[in-house]
């Protein structure tokens, strides 16, 4: 009895080590298999993880794996093998950035957008504009539409006068004609002759550089990472500094902004760190990596007026050391109105700016803020936000603003 138990236990002990045999023998074959894909995968763009890279399109692909000839072909039939060759391991899907929308394309689906915020003042006014008789009260409704949708007193006044002459001088208020006129005086009004276009182009042998300033809040951050979107689909080699050391998240905000397209951030991993530090090393590094552009985002705290122009005037300096600055933006909160008008002001007068950029017009009938703001600071509106969506920024067009109004 005591020999067939020991029989037993040696069989049970040989079924054990069998079984222990063949799970490291599948593993092995496991491991081998997955070390190989990895030596397939292909290497993250410098200064970017290689999981923010997960849509890049065919042409700015690394990957060893020839792309498909056009989006829509099949792959090809893997090559034929021996019966006793072992199927080919699959790659991956290759890790991608996205293609933004071209600033043309934009313009025509924001359109409508400006127009649903905008065209109440238009019709509002039209209304009243063609009403037959045009006595003192009506302008005085005239005058209190243009005022509520921020344009600003004396550009109202100065709408207002030149309408009653024409009333009075032609004689009519047909609506079609009314709407001509309104259309021409607020086209002059937003000024179409300045110079919108944003220094964006290597100047010599350096970067063109991009200080982009405004309150938190305003859509500041959004409107760097938008702005990149911009030019990445105009073909220019974008770099971002997160200067806004401030606020703990906006430099992972920027960061994710810019890794969407392919854009490296410089940054600094400590919070509260020095932006004028970083501001040097986003400027350097577009320097150094001949980027076409560096665009720099800032904070903007506006508790005290001294200590926002110690800072920003120190950034300004610091990069200074390296290169000029060639433009500066300011971000305004379109629905804030008179609040806006005060910060373009302070702002103003701490560094030089050349453009500014309203958000959130399509949230607000306050349109009118565009020539208030003009006026105020006699630089251009450049870009307008539309919307939260990536491609919501649109470079800013005088025609289509005013059409948007009148229509
Ligand atoms: N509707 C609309 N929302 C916008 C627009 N631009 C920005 N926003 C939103 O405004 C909010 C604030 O944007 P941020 O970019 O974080 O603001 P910020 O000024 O950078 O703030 P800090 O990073 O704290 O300096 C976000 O929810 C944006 O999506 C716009 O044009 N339209």
């Amino acid at each position: 009895m005591a020999g067939v138990d020991t029989v037993l236990i040696f069989v049970i002990i040989g079924v054990v080590i069998l079984a222990g045999a063949v799970a490291y023998g599948v593993n092995l074959v496991r491991g081998r298999a997955g070390r190989t894909i990895e030596r397939e995968a292909p290497p993250a763009a410098p200064g970017l993880p290689a999981e923010d890279l997960d849509r890049r399109p065919p042409t700015d692909s690394t990957d060893t794996v020839a792309p498909p000839e056009s989006p829509g072909a099949p792959a090809p039939a893997p090559e034929a093998t021996g019966p006793e060759a072992p199927p080919a391991p699959t790659a991956p899907p290759a890790p991608t950035v996205e293609r933004p929308e071209s600033a043309r394309g934009r313009l025509q689906r924001l359109r409508a957008r400006l127009a649903r915020s905008n065209s109440s003042i238009g019709q509002g006014l039209l209304a009243l504009l063609s009403r037959g008789s045009l006595d003192e009260e009506t302008w005085e409704e005239v005058e209190d539409t243009l005022i509520r949708s921020d344009l600003g007193v004396e550009a109202t006044t100065e709408l207002v006068d030149s309408l009653r002459t024409k009333v009075k001088v032609d004689g009519t208020t047909d609506e079609a004609t009314v709407r001509g006129w309104l259309r021409d005086d607020l086209l002059a009004l937003v000024q179409p002759d300045m110079d919108r276009r944003i220094a964006s182009s290597r100047v010599g042998d350096r970067p063109a550089v991009i200080l982009v300033v405004g309150v938190n809040g305003t859509g500041k951050t959004t409107t760097v990472g938008k702005l990149a979107r911009v030019l990445v689909a105009e073909d220019r080699e974008v770099i971002l500094g997160a200067a806004d050391t401030f606020r703990a998240a906006a430099a992972d905000q920027l960061e994710t902004w810019g890794a969407r397209v392919g854009v490296v951030t410089v940054r600094s991993d400590k919070d509260g760190a020095d932006p004028a530090a970083v501001a040097f090393d986003a400027v350097k590094a577009g320097i150094e990596e001949e980027a076409d552009v560096v665009i720099i985002d800032t904070a903007g705290r506006l508790h005290n007026k001294v200590g926002l122009m110690d800072e920003l005037g120190k950034v300004k300096r610091v990069i200074e050391k390296q290169s000029e600055i060639d433009e500066v933006l300011l971000v305004l909160d379109a629905t804030t109105g008179q609040n806006g008008l005060q910060q373009a002001k302070v702002f103003s007068e701490a560094v030089n700016v050349t453009g500014i950029v309203l958000t959130k017009l399509d949230g607000t009938a306050k349109g009118g803020i565009v020539v208030a703001v003009q006026r105020q600071l006699g630089v251009p509106v450049k870009l307008v936000g539309l919307g939260e969506g990536p491609d919501d920024l649109a470079p800013f067009d005088p025609e289509a603003f005013v059409d948007a109004i009148v229509m």
